[in-house]
């Protein structure tokens, strides 16, 4: 079974709930400010729906309710119970609520900044609107808080629960993402977590604004790590924040309400700006990608992998740059299968792509590793030999011709076999081209093939 969608990982999660759930309540109880501004739960409802659907449901309210379970404990009344059970029930819907809209609106799900909108809209805000209003209006008619201010508190809510979903929803994502993402670098992470710390201890002992600063560090970060390493550190920072929001220097500074309000301001910008930045970089990383994928496809033959005719030439204009600037000799050597329709002709297409396949594997695993062999027609090699002459390279080619000999493909109770002419030419002096070389070397390839094939001729005007 997998790991990831087993009963013990939602007990698991459903765990993760609940100690974040009374983490959060022991940051909101803090003073003076008492911050309701970010509800970790929410996003691990989301994750938790999304991962195993209708089924996290009823672990959500356990967790809720065990979370609760102080209260419920003090409790005299049914009506209390009531209440609390009520609030759990609304947790669990706002999980899967979130997990409905997230399906319908972000089907390839958080992958481009340009996500960033409809997830704040339709995941974050929509169903935190809903469920804020259930439970204001739950507090209120249970009587723990008056009707007046019902509308007060669903606002700081839904601030709350989307910060919650906005923080834990992309480490997720990051999480599930972790075998196709680039490894987390822990050099960048630990510089960021040093920096964040330093200005938040800055900020709280007598140098207030100094965590204006570390929004930037973030941001440099989010160059630097994946999309897991970022939220991961921001959720840290912003619970670092407004955990550190009830030291005294800090809170001597405004009153509670005006501190409760620039801290929410701080984390959910900031929270926004890095998720933001975070997924930018991520799609210019995979346009980087599949235009690299895009250029190997154009530049290596399908069926051997070898370089093509397009790479092969390009390498061949350089190396006789080198060879202009050195004076150092380099060979090219052309090499044609012989009679190689008549293979195709007796055993087939597939068995004559097989031959052209261990050819090429042949060549591969003799050549040096400065030297570039490539496909660069139907049964036509080549092979770019830098620093040597064309009388030098012969000997190894002339072994290669003897090892192609050798080779044996089987087909059915018969095996195949294959020899190769080869023409070699090679840089001549300030006066010659990369393509005359190349030239002089399908000249001699034509020589090889007219004194009976299976056999290598070195062009004579070679060095
Ligand atoms: N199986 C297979 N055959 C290919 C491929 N590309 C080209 N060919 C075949 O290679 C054969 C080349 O035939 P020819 O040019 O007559 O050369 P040859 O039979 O090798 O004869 P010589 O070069 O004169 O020794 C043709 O039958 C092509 O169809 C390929 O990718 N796969």
């Amino acid at each position: 079974m997998n790991a990831a969608k087993s009963p013990a990982g939602l007990i698991a999660a459903a765990l993760a709930y609940f100690a974040l759930a009374r983490f959060g309540m022991a940051i909101f109880a803090l003073k003076p400010s008492n911050l309701t501004l970010l509800w970790l739960p929410s996003g691990i409802a989301l994750a938790m729906c999304l991962q195993w659907g209708w089924r996290a449901v009823p672990f959500i309210v356990v967790a809720s309710l065990a979370a609760n379970f102080d209260g419920m404990a003090a409790a005299t009344s049914p009506a209390h119970l009531a209440h609390t059970m009520l609030a759990a029930m609304t947790d669990g819907l706002a999980g899967v609520l979130a997990m409905h809209m997230f399906r319908r609106m972000l089907p390839g799900g958080l992958a481009r900044a340009a996500d960033l909108l409809p997830f704040i809209l339709y995941v974050c805000l929509i169903p935190t609107a809903v469920s804020s209003v259930l439970l204001a209006a739950n507090l209120a008619a249970g009587g723990y808080l008056p009707w007046s201010e019902a509308g007060a508190l669903a606002r700081v809510l839904v601030l709350a629960d989307s910060l919650g979903l906005l923080l834990v929803y992309p480490a997720y994502q990051g999480w599930r993402q972790r075998h196709t993402a680039p490894p987390l670098q822990a050099h960048p992470l630990l510089a960021a977590i040093a920096a964040v710390l330093a200005l938040l201890l800055a900020s709280r002992a007598g140098m207030p604004g100094m965590e204006y600063f570390i929004v930037p560090v973030l941001l440099v970060l989010s160059f630097h790590t994946s999309l897991l390493g970022i939220t991961a550190v921001t959720a840290l920072t912003i619970v670092g924040v407004m955990a550190s929001a009830a030291h005294p220097a800090f809170a001597a500074q405004t009153t509670a309400s005006d501190t409760a309000f620039r801290v929410a301001a701080l984390a959910f910008s900031s929270a926004l700006t890095l998720l933001g930045a975070a997924l930018q970089r991520g799609q210019l990383e995979h346009s980087e990608r599949t235009r690299q994928q895009w250029q190997d496809a154009a530049e290596h033959d399908a069926l051997t992998g070898l370089p093509n005719r397009r790479l092969f030439m390009p390498k061949v204009q350089l190396e006789h740059q080198r060879s202009l600037r050195s004076g150092k000799p380099y060979a090219i050597a052309m090499l044609d299968l012989d009679h190689f329709k008549a293979i195709n002709d007796c055993h087939g297409h597939a068995v004559g792509d097989r031959v052209l396949d261990a050819v090429a594997t042949v060549l591969r695993d003799n050549c040096r590793m400065i030297d570039t062999p490539a496909r660069v027609g139907g049964e036509e090699f080549a092979i770019l030999l830098p620093e040597c002459s064309g009388t030098q390279a012969r000997p190894f080619l002339e072994r290669l011709r003897g090892k192609l000999e050798e080779l044996e493909i089987a087909v059915a109770d018969q095996r195949v076999s294959v020899t190769v002419s080869i023409g070699i030419a090679s840089f001549t002096g300030v006066n010659d081209t990369a393509d005359a070389v190349a030239a002089r070397a399908d000249r001699a390839l034509y020589q090889a093939k007219q004194a009976g094939r299976n056999c290598s001729i070195v062009d004579a005007v070679a060095a």
